[in-house]
């Protein structure tokens, strides 16, 4: 019997079709695990992948042959790629294969930080979807807005509610993804404490929690609106008899997602309704546990009228002409003193969401207009909306990082070179921005942000 994995998690397990106890617990006998990238194609021409082997389930994974210090890596810092386990990764399949990517939708990522797939739902949505990425944890929703201001895309909310908040918008989403918080079984060979934290008691909570949350969240998602629920945990009160509750009690549909067998993906059919689920075992395929069900709601569900949404038109103003690779192509809102823009035909729902939600991030904040001009703001730098011609001050790997940990850069005397605002980049990706003065190079990377010196 394993040292490592508790016996009761293996008995109930041992009866699910295809697990091998014996593999199971020798592959978490073994030392190493495994990382995994996923490029962020809206930027990250710079990543070499040629030699990396690609995740099966996602065109845009790829394994690492062993784990760098990413700090140290300028492209990390850029957004040209996202640290992600490579079994969660599967949901770019189910996108594709449940062709959500076809037309734009309104997703919410409900349990979103860190926003492992936040970023992924912003590659493989339709360009013109609206995603809104909450998280519950106040504490984590900075790291959330964080990486979905890498990640560069400007048609994001992120927010910070519980689950019930969005009871107040009924109907309102296309899809919705649930990526509960769980008893963390599947993360065990990368997370030891959750071993000790694991009992049978823990699973019952978990999925206790799992269906209030899904209870508290489903009447925001519209009648025949897809459901994406996920969790990293390998028991059966976490998946599959969730997939029967939400069938039986919460007018739910199960939908198959056709996978390649040499994969090594698990399909499991839930008891009572027979709901095809995703799972994934390290010793069958590269990656860590995860589950995952697909569901489209059946039931009626009724929705407040939009059309009743009264907005503002309110062009991107001249101020950001300059900025934005097509500034016609949104519209800006202002927190605070900050200009922020949204992709145009957005306006209802930022009013819906600001009258309804707590936001902690909306598009994307570009700057705050100062007699006539822009003075641009960190996330503009990361966005893919900038204007491709704004100068640039290409750095070495090791100005880069000396610009990352916010110290000083020597005055470069080049009469061609950038002269007042430009993108400090690194392979052609800017990291942020750096003020050139004839005498001196002013470092504007967020204090926040800085790395530390390793
Ligand atoms: C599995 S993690 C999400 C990981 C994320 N989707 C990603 O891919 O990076 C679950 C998240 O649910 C949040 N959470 C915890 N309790 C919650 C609750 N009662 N309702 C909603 N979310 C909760 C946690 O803070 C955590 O960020």
């Amino acid at each position: 019997m394993s040292n490592i994995i508790p016996p009761a998690l293996v008995r109930r397990l041992g009866n699910l079709a295809g697990f091998d106890t014996v593999a199971f617990e020798a592959i978490h006998e073994q030392e190493g695990g495994i990382t995994s990238i996923r490029i962020n194609p809206a930027k990250a021409n710079n990543v070499d992948t040629a030699s990396l082997e690609r995740v099966p389930w996602c065109d845009k994974g790829f394994y690492l042959a062993q784990r760098p210090v990413f700090t140290l890596d300028p492209l990390f810092h850029a957004g040209c790629y996202y640290v992600q386990e490579a079994s969660s990764m599967f949901i770019a399949h189910a996108i594709s294969k449940l062709a959500l990517d076809e037309r734009p939708l309104v997703a919410l990522d409900l349990c979103a930080a860190p926003g492992g797939k936040s970023t992924l739902l912003n590659t493989y949505l339709h360009p013109d979807s609206l995603l809104i990425a909450n998280e519950l944890i106040k504490t984590r929703v900075t790291t959330l807005a964080d990486n979905l201001v890498r990640w560069g895309h400007t048609n994001t909310v992120v927010t910070n509610n519980d689950p019930s908040a969005f009871r107040h918008l009924p109907g309102y989403v296309d899809m919705l993804l649930v990526d509960a918080p769980c008893s963390g079984s599947g993360m065990f060979r990368k997370d030891h404490a959750a071993i000790a934290e694991w009992s049978e008691g823990a699973v019952m909570l978990c999925s206790e929690r799992q269906r209030r949350i899904l209870a508290d969240s489903l009447p925001t998602l519209k009648e025949e609106g897809i459901l994406l629920y996920s969790t990293c945990s390998y028991s059966v009160e976490e998946n599959e008899e969730i997939a029967d509750w939400l069938c039986d009690t919460q007018g739910m549909e199960p939908i198959g997602i056709p996978i390649d067998e040499g994969w090594g993906i698990e399909q499991t059919l839930s008891e009572k309704h027979a709901c095809p689920g995703y799972r994934f075992y390290p010793h069958k395929l590269r990656g860590e546990g995860f589950y995952l069900a697909a569901f489209r709601k059946v039931a009626p569900q009724s929705s407040f009228d939009q059309r009743k949404v009264k907005t503002e038109k309110a062009l991107a103003p001249m101020v950001l002409t300059n900025w934005l690779a097509e500034s016609d192509a949104f519209f800006s809102f202002t927190v605070g003193d900050d200009l922020h823009i949204l992709p145009k035909g957005r306006e209802a729902d930022l009013r819906i969401l600001r009258d309804m939600l707590y936001l902690r991030n909306a598009g994307t904040r570009v700057g705050r207009p100062a007699k006539g001009e822009l003075i641009p703001a960190h996330d503009l730098a990361l966005s893919n909306a900038q204007h491709p011609d704004l100068p640039q001050l290409a750095l070495d790997k090791e100005y880069a990082l000396e610009y990352l940990r916010k110290g000083n850069l020597p005055a470069m005397h080049d009469p061609n070179g950038p002269k007042g605002w430009a993108l400090a980049s690194y392979k052609g990706t800017p990291l942020g921005w750096v003020k050139v003065l004839p005498a001196r190079i002013n470092n504007y990377y967020p204090k926040e942000w800085r790395i530390a010196t390793l």
